[in-house]
């Protein structure tokens, strides 16, 4: 093709060739005259775009007459002219304008125009102010309810200035994006806001096919609709409901009024139908979770927000595009149905993760994996756990599953189910490797815990107390001293002196505890003494976590001195931090010597004041009443001077129990120490596990009393069971409260039963304690059947060369069987007992067990030396275990010529096997070891093994020696595998 010369296309264009001359010198082109040629894309170009005083003739005026002309007849355009198609905002529009008809033509390539170009497609820029600026004029929007969903000018204008520029009205690449999808066709530039007619959008230029604005107008028109038609519209992420809608999806364009899909049912002559290819990706499609959208907020979103306003809501584009504008307030409307079907039921197969789902799944990234599993790090969170929790409990504290502790325990070492209890170290070792500060809490905290889920917190109530709160309270006194020194006869001494002083009736009734008034400096004191004389008592509470001692009287038989058990009771006195006054007794005697008593005592630390120190002694004989009275000064001078003795009685009254027991009439009796408050008839009160309403209060006089104040004993009835001595006591606001507490105290018992039954201390487990800076002392209690053996085994024990590491200590020793005494002393001392041919039977043994004291049986005594020095060089090889099988109480003897003697017997508990290894005790003393029960018979036949409960008939073979109430215990030895 010849190449075209200047005047020639001067000619075409019909202009005068100096005039194109001069304007292609001043696009740059090198022409000289008239006759120079121009290269076929500048003529392109020219036509294209000609001289501005250029006429539009022949071809190209056929071109460029449709370029202007055809945006203008465009039907769906209500008002807008294509020059104002920018829908600028007011102060840009006359500016843009020109320039926006200048591009209403054939966009040139070429660099000339490309200003213009330029200037097109930064002008939809424009547009959304324009729009924004137009919604936020109340407009013909029809639906004043989608007025709150009017694009927010801020999120949408960002991202409306973008799209707009993509969609500009450059054909080629620059139009693609919009055509992409529907999306930002449909949302893009075009003003489908009230008031906003709708800008010469690229789209109507019928000459910009491959714009993209075909669909851009489809969406437009669709907005305009709506949106001149208003808001009525549901635009897809205007509808809370239909996550996804907010795609321009076919359901949208074509549904009624709805949203994007306001349809112009024929956007542009060939333009695709929407289709499902149109959507946007999957990914994009808000999810339920993400959609921003409410009811009425117009699906505006924010810029980005997926699903915030249709078709721009997912790329971050102008939210309030199409949508935005057109769907606020419809969603509800329009065809609901489809949209559902697209969207919601999409939405929801998705599913949302609950918060507390993102949570655990984000713990779990963080979580160490221990044996394959994931548990969360504490990173030192203290979480306390009580007594015998389990691994359960302990997962409830930290949210994770108990099996998965239990996998991370097995790798730890330690084998363990969910619900055993577990002690304190397996709970060390896990917290450690989990990064958990677990603290097993004592009997003490977990009893305030307990009490304050309860809304009654202890502690809060005595710093709430002020001194004008507080009352002088009556000192608490405890008797011990060693047996025989006469302690009973001196309580009774006192007791009498109470009545010497004119009481009417005395005390005449043992409730565990009473009060004496006496005369103290001019004014009449009372005194509350516990009537249950020795350290048995006292540390049995202790043993409960019951502090009722104020003062400690040691009565030390003047003629006799400082005894074992006297030492015994100083040292637990002074472990509790209980002031001793000592009572120097038996001064009647000949031969008594209270110098010495007090020349003794100051080894242990309680020297007289005439010595220097601070301790009063009193020389009293409490067979003769003497210094009665002296003593009661001298508990008062003590009291006063060392301790602070006041308490509230202006409350709810809280103590313990001191004594209980069932009386056939009047049901649970218990008799309680009031230590702070005061207790009424009808209040609803726990103790221990045991709960009821006051019924009656009684007094040590047995007479009725109403009301109890601070140190005041009395017997309460209307209790639901037997209270345990040393259980605390509080009232509660109601009988519910009461029965509540006392479960929970039951359920803790029982859990707390549990994990003790792995040992308190051990000989096996000592050297790991003694290692472990658990104990510095084996404290040892020796129990025998005769005083002589047992007087052996303390000497042989004394003599074992036990280091420097361990203190070796006999804390207690006597004959016969082993009480409930030496189990609460070895609780309280964390002490081991020796059983010397003597044992711990029926409850006692129960006790002793649930307690976690190990009692250790002997009959030779070299046996037991050896263990207790193998236990302490950490070498006990204990190979064997007794294992109880049965007892079975002899009732009657039938003598035999042909069988020997012949024991009738109740089976007490467990099985009694023809061939088992037996023992005979009597009163608790074993009488024999190491017999076999060589015949078993029920009525005439022999039976192999008789049951719990049944009576039979036992022979001992060649031992005859068996008397009524004598227990045969029968016993296996089961190997025990060292740890
Ligand atoms: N002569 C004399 N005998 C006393 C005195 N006090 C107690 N006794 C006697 O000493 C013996 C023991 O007295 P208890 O009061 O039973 O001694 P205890 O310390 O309570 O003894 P246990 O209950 O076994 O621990 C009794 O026979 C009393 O009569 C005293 O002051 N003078």
């Amino acid at each position: 093709m010849a190449k075209v010369r200047v005047y020639e296309l001067a000619k075409e264009l019909g202009i005068e060739s100096k005039e194109l001359l001069a304007h292609l010198k001043d696009q740059g082109e090198f022409v000289r005259s008239a006759s120079s040629t121009i290269e076929p894309p500048v003529v392109r170009k020219i036509r294209e775009n000609p001289p501005a005083t250029a006429q539009p003739s022949g071809d190209g005026a056929a071109a460029s007459g449709q370029a202007a002309g055809k945006p203008a007849p465009r039907p769906a355009t209500p008002g807008p002219k294509p020059g104002a198609r920018p829908a600028p905002a007011p102060s840009a529009a006359p500016q843009q304008t020109p320039a926006a008809r200048a591009e209403s033509r054939p966009a040139p390539k070429a660099s000339g125009p490309a200003t213009d170009v330029s200037v097109s497609s930064e002008r939809p820029a424009a547009t959304p102010a324009a729009r924004e600026a137009d919604r936020s004029t109340p407009g013909p929007r029809p639906t004043s309810d989608a007025t709150p969903a009017g694009p927010r000018p801020g999120p949408a204008q960002p991202a409306a200035g973008e799209r707009p520029r993509r969609g500009a009205p450059t054909p080629g690449p620059a139009a693609r994006p919009s055509e992409r999808g529907a999306a930002e066709a449909g949302q893009g530039p075009r003003p489908a806001r009230p008031g906003a007619k709708p800008g010469p959008r690229p789209g109507n230029n019928p000459f910009s096919s491959s714009q993209g604005m075909g669909r851009e107008r489809r969406g437009g028109d669709r907005g305009e609709r709506p949106g001149g038609a208003g808001g009525g519209a549901p635009r897809p992420g205007n509808n809370p409901f239909a996550p996804s809608q907010g795609m321009p999806r076919p359901g949208g364009t074509r549904g009624t009024a709805a949203g994007p899909g306001g349809p112009r049912p024929a956007p542009r002559p060939g333009g695709p139908r929407p289709n499902p290819g149109m959507m946007p990706e999957r990914a994009a499609v808000p999810r339920p979770g993400e959609r921003p959208a409410r009811p009425g907020s117009g699906g505006r979103g924010r810029p980005g927000a997926p699903g915030a306003g249709g078709p721009g809501g997912y790329r971050g584009g102008p939210a309030g595009g199409p949508g935005g504008a057109a769907g606020r307030g419809g969603g509800p409307r329009g065809r609901g149905g489809t949209q559902g079907a697209f969207g919601r039921g999409g939405g929801k197969v998705r599913g949302r993760k609950s918060k507390r789902a993102k949570r655990a799944e984000f713990e779990q990234m963080q979580a160490p994996a221990i044996g394959g599993v994931n548990v969360p790090r504490g990173n030192g969170m203290t979480v306390t756990v009580r007594r015998g929790a389990s691994l359960t409990d302990f997962a409830d504290k930290i949210n994770v599953d108990p099996a998965a502790l239990v996998t991370v325990l097995f790798h730890l070492g330690e084998m363990a189910t969910a619900t055993q209890s577990l002690d304190e170290d397996t709970f060390g070792v896990l917290g450690s490797e989990l990064g958990y500060d677990i603290r097993v809490v004592s009997p003490e905290e977990e009893e305030r815990e307990l009490l304050s889920s309860f809304n009654i917190d202890l502690e809060a109530e005595a710093e709430s107390e002020s001194d004008e709160d507080l009352e002088a309270r009556p000192p608490v006194v405890t008797v011990m001293g060693h047996v025989d020194h006469g302690k009973t006869r001196l309580l009774d001494a006192i007791r009498r002196s109470e009545v010497g002083a004119g009481e009417a009736g005395g005390i005449t009734q043992h409730i565990g505890a009473y009060q004496v008034r006496t005369e103290h400096e001019g004014e009449e004191r009372a005194i509350t003494f516990i009537d249950t004389p020795g350290h048995e008592a006292f540390t049995a509470m202790r043993a409960r976590g019951a502090k009722v001692t104020d003062i400690a009287i040691l009565v030390v038989a003047a003629d006799d001195g400082v005894m074992p058990q006297t030492i015994e009771a100083l040292n637990h006195a002074q472990a509790a931090d209980v002031p001793i006054v000592v009572a120097v007794n038996k001064i009647d005697v000949d031969g008594a010597n209270p110098a010495k008593i007090r020349q003794q005592l100051t080894e242990y630390n309680l020297v007289a004041e005439e010595y220097g120190g601070e301790t009063m002694f009193v020389d009293v004989s409490a067979k003769q009443g003497t210094n009665i009275d002296e003593l009661l000064d001298a508990v008062l001078l003590t009291a006063d001077a060392a301790l602070d003795l006041r308490a509230n009685p202006d409350k709810d009254a809280r103590g313990v129990a001191i004594e209980a027991n069932l009386d056939k009439g009047r049901g649970a009796v218990a008799t309680v120490l009031v230590q702070q408050g005061t207790l009424r008839v009808g209040d609803a009160i726990v103790t221990g596990s045991s709960h009821g309403r006051v019924r009656a209060m009684l007094d040590e006089h047995g007479n009725n009393v109403q009301e109890a104040t601070p140190s005041r004993p009395v017997q309460v009835l209307g209790l639901d069971t037997v209270a345990r001595a040393g259980d605390t006591f509080v009232v509660a606001p109601d009988d519910r409260t009461a029965r509540q507490i006392a479960e929970k105290r039951e359920a803790a018992d029982r859990q707390a039963a549990l994990a003790k039954s792995r040992k308190r201390i051990s000989l096996e487990d000592l050297n790991k304690a003694l290692a472990q800076g658990k104990v510095e002392t084996l404290n040892l209690i020796l129990k025998g059947d005769v005083s002589g053996s047992v007087e052996a085994l303390e000497d042989a024990l004394l003599q074992i060369d036990v280091g420097e590491e361990v203190d070796l200590r006999i804390i207690d020793r006597g004959v016969g069987a082993i009480t409930m005494n030496n189990i609460n002393l070895a609780v309280a001392s964390n002490a081991i007992i020796l059983g010397f041919n003597v044992r711990a039977e029926g409850q006692n043994a129960d006790y002793a067990d649930k307690e976690g004291v190990e009692i250790r049986y002997y009959s030779v005594i070299y046996q037991a030396i050896e263990d207790i020095e193998n236990a302490l060089k950490g070498m006990l090889k204990p190979e064997y275990e007794e294992v109880e099988t049965g007892t079975a109480e002899i009732r009657e003897i039938f003598r035999s010529s042909k069988f020997g003697n012949v024991a009738g017997s109740l089976v007490r508990s467990g099985t009694i096997n023809r061939g088992a290894k037996a023992r005979i005790t009597r009163q608790g003393v074993v009488i024999t070891e190491g017999l076999e029960i060589a015949g078993l018979r029920r009525f005439k036949d022999d039976v192999t093994e008789v049951r719990e409960g049944y009576e039979c008939g036992i022979n001992l073979g060649s031992f005859n020696d068996v008397q009524v109430d004598d227990l045969i215990t029968t016993y296996e030895m089961r190997e025990i595998p060292r740890s």
